[in-house]
Order: structure tokens, then C-alpha cells, then sequence
């Protein structure tokens, strides 16, 4: 009955953990089918409409494309002023894409958001409306440096702006609040932060004034991805401008970006309560930038001398930015560039006000070449010539990279944007935005960029900001497409499973591995004893690094966090899609750059090859037909394999050792019996009993065999009832055994209750063991005989009382009973 129960449980067993991996395969496919179908729409979308740089907000009114093309006109009432002030004023001579066309639309008092890339001219669409209309318009800006930026800026070319900000002196805020209801107000434009909008009641009051009086003719709100949790640059005070259109219903709102997407413009249309906004978003693709990602190896980071020597040769006498991922390597990578002979300043939020800007303006007049800095270097950086933004770790999240990429080659000429990955600056990274919503996501698209081998890097960027760029634009302005389809796609099927054999371990072990960790443990560093449980591998670092985090990527591996007062710990962790792996037919496979693997790796590497290996110069190999023979795997694996076939072919000898000992003993007659009867003994399975075969009635004996695993066939009873024995002393059961005691029961292993005898056999040695060790024990203290190795002599056999796998009765019996005899005599000595 309780047999039934096992192998029903463990049939359930089995029937959850193939459910199981069949419902992540359909969540595996539910999201694929989510991703097709929004590309279906997409592409239908474009189809329906003729091509255009100009997309009108789904959400926003139906406004058809006719009549936003309207809007690129210049015969409004207010064209001829707009373009005598963009050339008086603005001293430029033509609009920019979409900028007219936004300038119309808010002119017209539409309320807008406009996305356009860094450094596109965005101010442009709320300063010249402002210079052209009454009242003055009310800028609300993140930071009080960009505010004095674009407040420079306006005082040089003569157009009054004013703002209120934390660090205004009272006099000034008082000045600014009294002008702000006089009717003959001089400023055109009232920057502030977002926090004074929402703490100041004073200023809300002016405002709601000049409101009335007509006089607050614009809202701009820049930087407008700061109102979502979604974007990357989440400010909470940004949520609460909610205030502005409630108070403000009929002014026109304009919400300025640069990286946000239509899901993150969604959520500020909410915050900010505009209800039908249209979007002109224009194309993010910088032509003139060309991109590059470089691999830092964890075992000699060379990217300090890479990044001089390039800054020397390539960038000589150029501008340029290098971001680093904190304060310290601000500070660091600094110092190691002007040892390197190049003129750098380190640049981030710890330095002094007058330091900070010491260093903008050393670098904005070309006295130093370049600013090392943390992200703190960005908003309002406006440098027409930077032709160079280096990042030396990794940028949190794909709209940062392009944001702070996007600081070159503002004057549309040729800059280069390239960017040193490294393994350990992801969980540097990681840690650092565990806590933000979606942080973990984002880095993770940040890496997926940088990993990627085969997909034109604009493209990739494009798909982020819901663009569809085709690699024939990019005209060789990456690295992917320079070089060419530089890689081969590897089948990382059995090093994924060996990957995740180590987490698991660690995981059964109540250990949690950091990705060095886990790197180490597979490169055969760690413990010995971990290592004898885990297949290692010979693959370069670099190679099993991108494994590593290309598991990541795919989500058979996860992340995990431990945190502390100070600081935060990465670990990894079984992914959601690891269960995919105990699948046999379950396959991953990854692209990896050719350029640098030596040709030893990449033949280890292509040994894993079980689909194909493609590059755009040789055509697909034949995928080898697997079916029979197991892939071949790298050489470690081989070699361990062999190791293991070697064990076994060991194992193998030793048994038919046996056996033949075994078939000399059953040549001496008193063991001339039927073939002995083979049984696992550790999973009790009875071959076949042959009840006639008994030359002797069987004996039976009390205790029942300690297995739970189901015999296949029940035992007849037996009749010769003996009494097991109690642990310590010698009983009357003890010298009813004396048979069995005196010899190895040659005649009980054939008898039908063979195993049951086995069983109980094992128990009796293994009291008597027990009794005779503490006996010899004690006796060879007494004599003066505490040396350690003797006891462990005495001790070892005990260690062993687990009948081995495979192993038939008569083996075992004499196994036990030489054990018995040894020990005897033993003590007897
Ligand atoms: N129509 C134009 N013709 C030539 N230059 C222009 C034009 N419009 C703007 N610019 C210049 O482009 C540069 C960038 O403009 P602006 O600072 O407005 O960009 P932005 O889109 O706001 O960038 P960011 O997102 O970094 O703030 C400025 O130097 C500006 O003078």
C-alpha cells in the first residue's frame, strides 16, 4: 500500500515539474506573441500612413496628418515675427525638423509634448514663442545649473528671463514675485524648479494672478520624463505638477524630452492632467555618431591605457567626455589619464560649486581636453565640438547612454560614442539601482546592447525608443556594421546547465555565489570540494563571462540582493527559465564575437555547436545529427569524461573480479549452488525468486528491510521466527545465530527470503560492528594505545556499512562477514 503511495507520489512528482517546465514554455511563447503582435501593428501602422519624422500622439486629439502638416507652414499670424526673431534675435537662420512645426502648434495653444534627441534644439520651441508673445512664458527646469545655463545663454543674446530657485537670494525672489503681476512685466521667461512650484504658495498666488490678467502665456516643462517612475530620471517633485494645468487649465502646456518613451510619455500625460497632448517625436537616429562597444577583460583591465592611447591619437587636440561609473573613479581614472600625459578634470556632484564650474568652463574654452565625470557632468552640457563621449563602465540604462552619448557631436559633424563593458561593472551597476522600479530591467537592455554581436547598434537603440531604423542607415556609423557579421552563434546548452549545476549547488549548500563566484567555481578555482561536485570548464574568462551574462540576459539566471547599512551585495540566482533545462530538448544557444578568441576557445567553442555556426563568409555547416553520439564538448570535459569512463571501466573490472571470485568460490562444492540471485540491493528490486531453488527452509527474522522503494514481487512468509538482536549485550537470539555468525550464510543469499535475510544480516553486523569497535576501542585504551591512526584503522570499516549499488547478496554477506572476522581478530591480537 505504502509502496502504491510512493511511486504515485512520485509519479505526480514528475507530472508537476514537466508542468511546470511546459507553462514557463508557454509563457515563453505568450511573450513572444506579445512582441510580434505589437511589431505587427507597428509596421501596419506605418504602412497605413506615408513616411514621416513626425508622429502624432495616439492618445492626442484626431488630428489627421493633413492638418498637422498645416502646421509646417509659415503663413500663421505670427510667422513673419517668428522668423525676423530667429534671425534677430535667435541669430539662426533656419528651423531644425519639427522645430516650426512645434513652435505653430504651441503658438497656437495646443498643448504639446515634444521628443526630440539631445542637443536637436528643443529650448528653441519655447524661447521663441516666448520672445514672440505677450506676458512672459514659465519654465520649469530640474536643475538650478541649467538654469543659469540657459539664463547666460538669453542675456547674450538680449532676451529678458529671470528665475526663482532655492538658492535665490530673498531680495531677487522678492523682486521676481513683484514683477511677476506688474502689467508692464520685462522678462519674457520665469525659470524655476519643480520644488518651488510645489512649496512655494507665495509664487502660486502671483501665478494665479498674472493667470488672470492674461499674462501667463506658456508652460514649458523640460526634462518632462522626470514625472515618471518609468523614465530614468524620476524627480518626486515632478509628480506634483499636476498643480499646474488645475490651476492653470487654459495655458497652453509644452513637456520637453529628449529619452522618453510612449509608455513613460503616457504616464506624464496623467501626472501633469493633460488630457489630449499631441506628441511630435522626432527621429533619435544621430547619424554622425558612430558607436562602438569594447570588451574590458576582468583579468587585465587595459581600458585606462586603451582610452589614453586614443585620446592621444585618434582624438588628438579634440574634445571630449569620459564617464565614469562613481566619484572615486572620477577621481581615479582621472589621475591615471594624466599620468598618461593627457589634460583631464575629474568632474562630479561632491566637488564645490566653484570647482564645478572651474572645470566646465577650463573644458567649454578648450583649456583642458578632457572632463572625467560622473553623470553630475550632463544636463545643459551644450558643447557644439565634443568629438568624442567615452564611457569607461556602462551606463544604467539605454536612455542614459543615449542621452550622455549624445553630448558629441552636437555641431551634426562625425564624433564617436564608445563604451567599455565590463562583467563586474554590471553588478556594480546593479547594486547601485536595486532599488529603483525598474532598474534591474533597464541595466539589463544597457547590456544586452553592449552583448550584442550581430544587430546594428542604431538599431538596437532605435527599437528601445520604438523607431524602426533598417541597418542600411546606419552607413557602417557602428561597430557591427563596420566589421561585419564578426561572430558565431554557439549551442551553450550543456555549459548553461553547468552553470546552473553550481548555483543549485551552492543554493542545496545554503551558500549564495556572487558572479565572481560563480565565474571562479566553473573556472575550476573554488573549493576542492566544490569542484569535485561541478563540471569545470577551459573556456577564457572573457567566454565565460559573456556565458554568464548572456544566462542572465535569458533569464535562467536571476539576481539576487542582500543588503547591508553600508553597502549593497549581488548574487546570482536560479533564473525563472532555468526549470527549461531539465527539458533534453531544450536548447540555448548565443552569439559571441569572434575578434579575440583564440583559435584553441573558439574550437572549444564550436565543439558545442549543435545547430550552426554562421558567418556571413562561410555558409552554414551541416548541424551534426546528434541523435546517436552525444556532442562533442571542450577539452576539459572530455578529459573529465574520460576520467569518468576510466572509473567506471575500473568499477567494471573490479565487479567482474568479483564475479570471477565469486565463480571460483561456486566451484567449491560446499558453494555449489544455483546461479546467486543479483540484486541492487540499494533499490531492493528482486529480479526473480525461485521458490523451488531452496535448498533450506528460509529463516525469518524480525526486522523488516529499511526501504521504501517498491519490491516487485512479495516474499512468501517464513516460518523460523528469530528474534532480532538488542543493541550492547549478547542475547539468546545472538547464540541462535551462531550459525549464521560462524559462516557467511552461503546457503540463506540463495534462499527466497535472500533479501530479507540481507537486510537483517546488515542490521546484526552492523550492531555487532558497533559492540566490537566500542569494545576494541575501550581495549586498546586501556593498554596504553590512544594512537590516532590505530583507531581510525579500527574505525574505517564502519564508515562503509552502506551496501554498494550493484552489489549481490554473497558479496555483501562476505563483505560484512570479513569485516566481522577482521575486527576480531583485531582485538584478539
Ligand atoms: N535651428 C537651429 N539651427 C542651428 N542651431 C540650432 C537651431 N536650434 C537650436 N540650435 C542650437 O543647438 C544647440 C542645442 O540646442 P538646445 O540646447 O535647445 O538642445 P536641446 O534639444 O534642448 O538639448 P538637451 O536635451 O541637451 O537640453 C544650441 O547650441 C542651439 O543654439
Amino acid at each position: 500500500m505504502n509502496s502504491d503511495r510512493a511511486k504515485v507520489q512520485a509519479e505526480l512528482d514528475s507530472v508537476e515539474a514537466e508542468l511546470k517546465v511546459v507553462e514557463l514554455q508557454l509563457a515563453e511563447l505568450l511573450k513572444k506573441q506579445a512582441r510580434l503582435t505589437s511589431n505587427r501593428k507597428q509596421l501596419l501602422r506605418r504602412l497605413e500612413k506615408p513616411c514621416d519624422s513626425t508622429q502624432p500622439s495616439g492618445s492626442g486629439p484626431a488630428m489627421t496628418k493633413q492638418e498637422l502638416l498645416r502646421y509646417e507652414k509659415d503663413d500663421f499670424p505670427w510667422s513673419t515675427e517668428l522668423k525676423q526673431s530667429l534671425k534677430d534675435v535667435f541669430q539662426l537662420s533656419k528651423f531644425r525638423p519639427l522645430q516650426l512645426k512645434a513652435i505653430n502648434l504651441s503658438m497656437s495653444g495646443k498643448d504639446l509634448f515634444l521628443v526630440m534627441p539631445t542637443g536637436r534644439g528643443k529650448s528653441l520651441c519655447y524661447q521663441l514663442p516666448a520672445v514672440c508673445s505677450e506676458g512672459f512664458t514659465l519654465v520649469v527646469t530640474p536643475l538650478v545649473s541649467l538654469i543659469e545655463d540657459q539664463l547666460m545663454y538669453l542675456k547674450s543674446i538680449d532676451v529678458e528671463a529671470v528665475s526663482l530657485n532655492a538658492s535665490s537670494s530673498k531680495e531677487h525672489a522678492k523682486m521676481v514675485l513683484a514683477e511677476i503681476t506688474d502689467t508692464k512685466v520685462p522678462f519674457k521667461l520665469l525659470y524655476v524648479t519643480p520644488e518651488k512650484i510645489v512649496k512655494s504658495k507665495l509664487l502660486m498666488s502671483r501665478l494665479e494672478k498674472a493667470y488672470s490678467a492674461g499674462r501667463l502665456s506658456r508652460i514649458a516643462v523640460d526634462e518632462v520624463h522626470c514625472c515618471s517612475q518609468w523614465g530614468h530620471d524620476f524627480k518626486p517633485d515632478y509628480k506634483l505638477l499636476e498643480i499646474l494645468k488645475r490651476q492653470f487649465p487654459k495655458v497652453p502646456l509644452l513637456g520637453l524630452t529628449a529619452t522618453a518613451t510612449s509608455s513613460v510619455l503616457k504616464d506624464c500625460q496623467k501626472i501633469l492632467c493633460v488630457p489630449e497632448p499631441i506628441t511630435l517625436t522626432a527621429s533619435f537616429n544621430r547619424t554622425n555618431l558612430y558607436y562602438e562597444v569594447r570588451f574590458k577583460d576582468s583579468n587585465s583591465d587595459d581600458s585606462i591605457s586603451d582610452i589614453s592611447a586614443l585620446i592621444k591619437e585618434r582624438y588628438k587636440d579634440q574634445s571630449g567626455i569620459v564617464y565614469v561609473f562613481s566619484q572615486k573613479d572620477a577621481e581615479t581614472v582621472s589621475a591615471d589619464l594624466q599620468k598618461n600625459g593627457v589634460k583631464v578634470s575629474p568632474y562630479h556632484a561632491n566637488m564645490n560649486p566653484e570647482d564645478k564650474s572651474q572645470v566646465h568652463r577650463k573644458w567649454a574654452t578648450n583649456k583642458i581636453q578632457v572632463v572625467v565625470a560622473t553623470v553630475a557632468f550632463g544636463m545643459g552640457i551644450d558643447k557644439a565640438d565634443v568629438r568624442f563621449v567615452i564611457h569607461h563602465t556602462i551606463s544604467k540604462s539605454i536612455e542614459n547612454y543615449y542621452q550622455e552619448s549624445g553630448r558629441a557631436g552636437r555641431d551634426d559633424k562625425p564624433a564617436d560614442c564608445i563604451v567599455y563593458f565590463g562583467f563586474n561593472d554590471i553588478f556594480r551597476i546593479s547594486a547601485m539601482v536595486a532599488m529603483e522600479k525598474v532598474g534591474q530591467q533597464k541595466l539589463l537592455t544597457m547590456v544586452d546592447y553592449c552583448q550584442n554581436v550581430d544587430r546594428c547598434r542604431r538599431s538596437v537603440i532605435a527599437v528601445h525608443f520604438e523607431e524602426a531604423w533598417d541597418d542600411g542607415g546606419c552607413n557602417k556609423m557602428c561597430d557591427v556594421c563596420r566589421h561585419g557579421n564578426d561572430y558565431i552563434t554557439v549551442d551553450i546548452t550543456q555549459h548553461a546547465k553547468d552553470v546552473v549545476q553550481i548555483v543549485e549547488l551552492a543554493g542545496s549548500l545554503d551558500e549564495k555565489l556572487t558572479p565572481l563566484k560563480v565565474t571562479e567555481a566553473w573556472m575550476g578555482k573554488g573549493p576542492a570540494k566544490r569542484r569535485k561536485m561541478i563540471q569545470t570548464t577551459t573556456l577564457s574568462r572573457l567566454e565565460v563571462e559573456a556565458i554568464i551574462t548572456s544566462l542572465l540576459l535569458q533569464g535562467y539566471l536571476g539576481e539576487d540582493f542582500s543588503f547591508t547599512p553600508y553597502t549593497t551585495y549581488f548574487y546570482l540566482k536560479l533564473g525563472g527559465k532555468a526549470p527549461l533545462l531539465k527539458n533534453q530538448a531544450h536548447s540555448i544557444t548565443m552569439k559571441m564575437r569572434r575578434t579575440g578568441l583564440d583559435a584553441n576557445t573558439e574550437d572549444q567553442l564550436a565543439a558545442g555547436v549543435k545547430e550552426v555556426v554562421v558567418t556571413s563568409q562561410s555558409p552554414p555547416p551541416v548541424a551534426p545529427d546528434n541523435s546517436s553520439t552525444p556532442p562533442p564538448r571542450h577539452n576539459k570535459l572530455i578529459k573529465m569524461d574520460k576520467e569518468h569512463q576510466n572509473l567506471a571501466r575500473k568499477q567494471d573490472k573490479d565487479h567482474d573480479q568479483t564475479e570471477s571470485q565469486i565463480g571460483d568460490d561456486q566451484n567449491d562444492p560446499s558453494a555449489a549452488q544455483p546461479t546467486a540471485i543479483e540484486v541492487d540491493v540499494e533499490i531492493n528490486i528482486i529480479e526473480k525468486v525461485n521458490d523451488s531453488a531452496s535448498p533450506l527452509p528460509p529463516l525469518k527474522l524480525n526486522s523488516k528491510p529499511n526501504s521504501t522503494t517498491p519490491q516487485k514481487k512479495r516474499r512468501k512468509p517464513c516460518t523460523a521466527a528469530v528474534p532480532a538482536p538488542s543493541e550492547g549485550a549478547v542475547t539468546d537470539s545472538d547464540h541462535q545465530r551462531s550459525a549464521l555468525v560462524n559462516s557467511p550464510s552461503q546457503v540463506s543469499i540463495i534462499s527466497e527470503a535472500a533479501v530479507d535475510e540481507l537486510c537483517d544480516l546488515r542490521n546484526y553486523y552492523s550492531k555487532q560492528l558497533r559492540r566490537i569497535n566500542y569494545i576494541s576501542h575501550e581495549y586498546l585504551q586501556n593498554q596504553g594505545c590512544s594512537d590516532p591512526g590505530v583507531l581510525a584503522c579500527i574505525r574505517e570499516p564502519l564508515k562503509s556499512l552502506r551496501l554498494p549499488r550493484g552489489s549481490t547478496i554473497a558479496r555483501t554477506a562476505r563483505n560484512l562477514w570479513t569485516r566481522v572476522s577482521s575486527r576480531r581478530k583485531l582485538i584478539q591480537r
